[in-house]
């Protein structure tokens, strides 16, 4: 008799993953290495940015009182005592009627309180001696950016656990970061099963198909910033599979399998989590693609059965692996994100589960919508690359048309949640 399975609900899977959430090590990387990596310690401003008075502008650094009677008509003449670039820093003091000549970048010196473009002064050279002409007034602070303005010493910037992207790694560097503590990567062990799996390099045969979700769940390990460990794809072969498995848990902080988690005569991993004495979290969720998703764990590591069908595969990992890794690598937000738009066309195919349909979004008029991609079959493997989303639409007894609100998983965002995305009731806009 074959085994009936009891589905859980999508919430309740995540919930029993991640109650064997882990945070992983620190390590020290040079700057140069930072990218994509998680941050294990907070940001926080130890200096003020800028950290000095500097000029925005290309000009003459003086005195605002200076110019009180400067008009196009009366215009004022400066001396000119002085003449900086960025990175120099004048040593001279700006008197009455004093000028310097400054450039973008450059700290201002001691006693001008503004700066006018080069553009509106005219520039006149007499015996040796060098003089602007002002034509209009100016105020204490034009055309200054001031010490602290951008952001002050003490101030929390990025929050441990945020992703680094162009502009931390800038903030890393102008506070002086040269080596940046992140989190560890851990490793997933990765082993595709099948005995109909070839390799890319493979020639077709009959009855054979080339292994697709060994390489498209390396690309989904190394999306989430963590590294992979793939070993040879294994046959349906109980003994070998089981010692294959073996193996790569004592190497990997968490072993992914694709294939043979399903109710078939040569699907073993059910049979292997028992021999092991794993302790089965999961292994039918009330979802499509991806109901047999299967998760064990053994000693605190877990073992993720994902399903052989590549959008059933792709969806378990998106769903239940990500969060469990990015929380892994100190992210407080290790969740799929998702936003709300509207179907683009009618879905009427009814389903007891909520289906994850691989889609499109796309913007008109200030409005999301998202459609689908491809056939919406678990066994489909072009659909996902066309997709960068997937719509949710919650199992209930009738189907979607186009205009119906939906929720739509970001499957290429970095920023991530604070919280899964979690069945709710349909609701219609
Ligand atoms: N009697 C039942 N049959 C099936 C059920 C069920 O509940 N009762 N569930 C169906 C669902 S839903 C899914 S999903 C699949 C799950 O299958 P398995 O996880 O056991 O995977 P396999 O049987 O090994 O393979 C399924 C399918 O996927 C292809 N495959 C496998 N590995 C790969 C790979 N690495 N790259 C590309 N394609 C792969 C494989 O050739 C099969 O076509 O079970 C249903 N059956
Ligand atoms: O796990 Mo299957 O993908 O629901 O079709
Ligand atoms: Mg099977």
């Amino acid at each position: 008799m074959v085994e009936r399975r009891k589905p859980i609900w999508i919430k309740e899977a995540i919930e029993k993953v991640m109650e064997y959430k882990l945070r992983g090590e620190d390590e020290l990387v040079s700057i140069h290495e930072c990218d994509e990596r998680y941050l294990s310690e907070p940001l926080i401003a130890d200096h003020d940015v800028p950290p000095f008075n500097r000029s925005p502008y290309d000009g003459f650094a003086l005195r605002a009182r200076d110019t009180e009677n400067a008009s196009r008509e009366t215009p004022l003449l400066f001396e000119v005592i002085d003449e900086i670039g960025a990175g120099q820093v004048s040593l001279k003091q700006v008197g009455h009627q004093q000028a310097v000549r400054i450039m973008t970048g450059a700290q201002i010196p001691d006693g001008a309180d503004c700066v006018i473009m080069l553009e509106l002064v005219r520039e006149i050279s007499e015996a040796g001696n060098k003089y602007i002409e002002v034509k209009r007034r100016l105020q204490d602070g034009d055309n200054i950016s001031f010490q602290g303005e951008d952001t002050q010493k003490g101030s929390p910037l990025i929050d441990k656990g945020e992703r680094v992207n162009p502009g931390i790694k800038a903030l890393l560097a102008t506070f002086g970061y040269s080596q940046v503590k992140v989190a560890k990567k851990p490793t997933v062990g990765i082993i595709a099963t099948g005995s109909e799996l070839l390799r890319p390099e493979d020639e077709l045969e009959p009855g054979k198909i080339r292994d697709s979700n060994g390489y498209m769940i390396e690309s989904q390990v190394l999306r989430t910033g963590a590294v992979y460990k793939k070993y040879e794809n294994c046959a349906d072969d109980l003994e070998s599979l089981y010692e294959a498995m073996k193996t790569a848990l004592q190497e990997c902080d968490i072993l992914i399998t694709t294939g043979g988690v399903s109710v078939g005569d040569f699907d073993y991993l059910p049979e292997i989590y028992k021999r092991m004495g794993a302790k089965l979290l999961f292994n039918k969720i009330a979802m499509r693609p991806g109901s047999v998703t299967s998760c064990a764990e053994i000693n605190g590591r877990l073992l993720f059965g994902l399903s052989g069908n590549p959008s059933a595969c792709y969806v378990g990992f998106e769903l239940f692996v990500k969060p469990y890794l990015r929380y892994w690598m100190q992210s407080d937000r290790p969740y799929t994100r998702y936003i709300t738009g509207e179907l683009k066309m009618d879905f009427p195919k009814p389903n007891p589960f909520s289906r994850f349909v691989r889609g499109k979004i796309s913007y008109e008029d200030g409005k999301v919508y998202a459609e689908p991609v491809g056939l919406d079959k678990s066994g489909v493997v072009t659909s996902i690359a066309w997709a960068d989303s997937l719509i949710v639409l919650p199992g209930g007894t009738r189907g979607y048309r186009a205009g119906d609100e939906v929720d739509l998983i970001l499957l290429e965002d970095q920023q991530g949640s604070g919280v899964p995305w979690q069945e709710r009731k349909f609701s219609k806009s």
